[in-house]
């Protein structure tokens, strides 16, 4: 137990998100699932493109994946688009899954000038906050700096944060694989400025990358010391040897991401639930 907290060891919510999320890992296997709800999704679970249908889906999510898997990740913009009815879902969402120990990282990709990312630091990490969740998805692409206060708040309350390096989509490269003014790619730099961030840190730092599985090449991952999210899985055409092939030698510090490739098996919570023992299997090999 961690001193204090009648909590396994790395699991306390004093510890750092990057122990938590080792420990979750350890424990549920190498995975994150995705709550994405898609229209097309709704649809396909029988559920209205409402908000009512937003919050059928999310709760069957929830009942399918807590305590069940190391890490969701809500997409922000699907409930995003349901105005205030979606934001109050996405809330609950996430604080029910976090209640009940499941650690979450909001999928919200925020980038923007340092003043307005101290606002942003708040909303995603800031103690007691409607949407406080244990990690979010940054953009670097104002300049990785801009991203300080949201690193400095995540330190502060043991939050992680994951800044988007290399992203699945195939118009990444276009500013990603961009040459920086001392000949690393842009990718490159952001990873290495990440790493700066987990300097000293024991099983993993709190501050992770976004490393797409589609692509052909990784930026250097081994000096990171912190979490590699990978989406791209399943549905964008990324398999379990792209993610080995991708990895390198940080097999234990890959969390696949997946989304609809899991959630296609819905509504079912049987489904579900097998749907992602499924996956954990075809990666079990990133703990082996
Ligand atoms: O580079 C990135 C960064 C984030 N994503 C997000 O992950 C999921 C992928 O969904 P799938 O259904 O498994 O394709 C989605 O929320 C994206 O916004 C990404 O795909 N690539």
């Amino acid at each position: 137990m961690t001193p204090g907290t009648g909590s396994p060891p790395g699991t306390g919510p004093h510890e750092p998100f990057g122990s938590r999320l080792y420990a979750a890992l350890d424990r549920f296997g190498p995975l994150c699932v995705g709550v994405d709800p898609h229209p097309e999704l709704l649809q396909a679970w029988g559920l209205p493109e409402t908000v009512d249908g937003l919050e059928e889906f999310s709760e069957i999510c929830v009942e399918a994946f807590v305590g069940r898997v190391a890490l969701v990740k809500p997409q922000v913009a699907f409930f995003e688009a349901h105005g205030s009815g979606g934001f109050a879902v996405l809330e609950r969402t996430i604080e029910v899954l976090r209640e009940a120990g499941t650690l979450v990282v909001a999928d919200a990709k925020r980038g923007d000038i340092g003043s307005t990312m101290s606002a942003y630091a708040q909303a995603w990490l800031g103690r007691g906050s409607p949407l406080e969740s244990d990690a979010v998805t940054v953009s670097p692409y104002l300049g990785f700096g801009s991203a300080d206060p949201i690193l400095e708040l995540a330190e502060r309350n043991h939050g992680g944060v994951f800044v988007l390096a290399a992203t699945s989509n195939p118009e990444g490269g276009q500013v990603q694989l961009s040459t920086a003014a001392d000949g690393r790619h842009v990718s490159q730099v952001m990873v290495d400025e990440a790493a700066a961030r987990n300097a000293g840190a024991t099983t993993l730092g709190s501050v992770g990358v976004v490393v797409g599985a589609t692509l052909t090449d990784a930026p250097a991952l081994g000096g990171l010391h912190g979490p590699i999210l990978m989406p791209g899985v399943g549905h964008q055409g990324g398999t379990a040897d792209d993610v080995r092939r991708l990895a390198g030698d940080c097999l234990r510090s890959v969390v696949p991401s997946v989304s609809r490739e899991v959630l296609r098996a819905g509504p079912s919570v049987t489904a579900l639930r097998e749907a992602v023992s499924r996956s954990v299997e075809e990666f079990a090999f990133l703990r082996s």
